[in-house]
């Protein structure tokens, strides 16, 4: 997949497209499913396949009290992009003079003149535009004039109630639902970051734990203890995981990710890793000691080794 960073980055050769515009927070199955199409329909006329996404919520700028938290950074966004297919990736500023872009120029300058839109795929409630002032009716009548058709994509609903969407993934990522959010992500929820130096009291009690970076990217679910995966280098190992503040000692001030690899001794200083969550296995509790600690930490782990197997 080509990662095009801002309208100036695009060729000026750049082919006839189908385009798909979102923010498409998680990649999620309702990501995937506009996605799907897009490939087919790019392929079926040899057109590229591009999704045009920005470099943040809009609401980051706009109204940041209100912003919700991103379910993925821009990078992880880009993997996950670049393992559905698509030819290339669009990301845009959302800068003040995009945010002050009428709809008819974003049009203009995005799809018509940047990236030769023929096709444009997108939700039925799409915005864009200064004010969100433009609506799919809006692109509709443009693309007749500007030689692009629209098509709406219906909404993925698993339960045929609720469409998927990134709320509903970090409402279940809150309360440490990752099995449900994996269903909707159709991916497993990631945390990536560099392992940073912890309280060095991992190896005393039996379980070192590779502590992520507080700066780590990915939304982090709900306190409590995890099956899943730790990867390092493109090397998976199973993993304990645990996410909070350790009450049972002083407590770090901040909530922290740490992960004990299963039946390894490996040094991750420094290493930037992922760390994915399969299932949770229970919450954090306040112990009265080490010793109450270490024998569920013995559990945690016969858990996991069973969860993963
Ligand atoms: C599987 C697992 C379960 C854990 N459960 C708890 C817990 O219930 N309560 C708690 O205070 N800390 C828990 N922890 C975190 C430990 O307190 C922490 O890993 C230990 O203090 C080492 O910290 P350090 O990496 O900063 O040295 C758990 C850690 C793991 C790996
Ligand atoms: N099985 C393992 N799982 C996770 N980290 C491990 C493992 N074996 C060794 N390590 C190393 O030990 C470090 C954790 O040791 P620990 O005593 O918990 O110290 P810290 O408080 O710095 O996290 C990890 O960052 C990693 O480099």
């Amino acid at each position: 997949m080509r990662i095009i960073r801002g309208l100036g980055d695009i060729p000026a050769d750049w082919p006839a497209s189908a385009v798909s515009i979102g923010k498409f927070d998680g990649v999620h199955a309702g990501h995937r499913a506009v996605i799907a199409e897009l490939k087919a329909l790019a392929d079926a006329e040899g057109l590229a396949s591009v999704v045009a996404t920005f470099d943040r919520h809009p609401l980051a700028l706009l109204a940041p009290d209100d912003c919700p938290q991103a379910l993925i950074s821009t990078e992880q966004k880009l993997k996950l992009l670049g393992e559905t297919g698509v030819d290339a990736a669009l990301v845009l500023e959302f800068n003040d003079a995009l945010a002050a872009l009428p709809a008819e120029e974003f049009i203009d300058s995005v799809l018509v003149n940047g990236l030769h839109a023929k096709h444009v795929l997108v939700g039925r409630d799409f915005r864009f535009g200064a004010r969100a002032a433009g609506d799919v009716h809006l692109l509709q009548r443009l693309g007749v004039a500007d030689g692009f058709d629209v098509r709406l994509i219906d909404d993925v609903k698993p339960d045929s109630i609720r469409r998927v969407s990134s709320t509903w993934i970090r409402e279940l990522l809150a309360h440490g639902d990752v099995l449900a959010a994996t269903g909707l992500l159709g991916h497993l929820p990631t945390v990536r970051g560099e392992v940073v130096h912890g309280a060095a009291r991992g190896r005393e009690l039996g379980f070192p734990t590779a502590n992520l970076s507080p700066d780590s990217e990915g939304l982090i679910p709900a306190d409590g203890v995890y099956a899943g995966w730790l990867t390092d280098a493109g090397v998976r190992y199973p993993a304990a995981i645990s996410v909070g503040n350790n009450p049972t000692f002083d407590g770090v001030a901040q909530k922290q990710v740490e992960a004990y690899v299963l039946d390894r001794e490996i040094d991750l200083y420094d290493h930037v890793v992922e760390v994915s969550f399969v299932d949770r296995i229970r919450g954090m509790v306040a112990f009265t000691g080490i010793e109450p600690l270490i024998v569920q930490m013995r559990d945690d782990v016969e858990r996991v080794r069973h969860l993963l197997s």
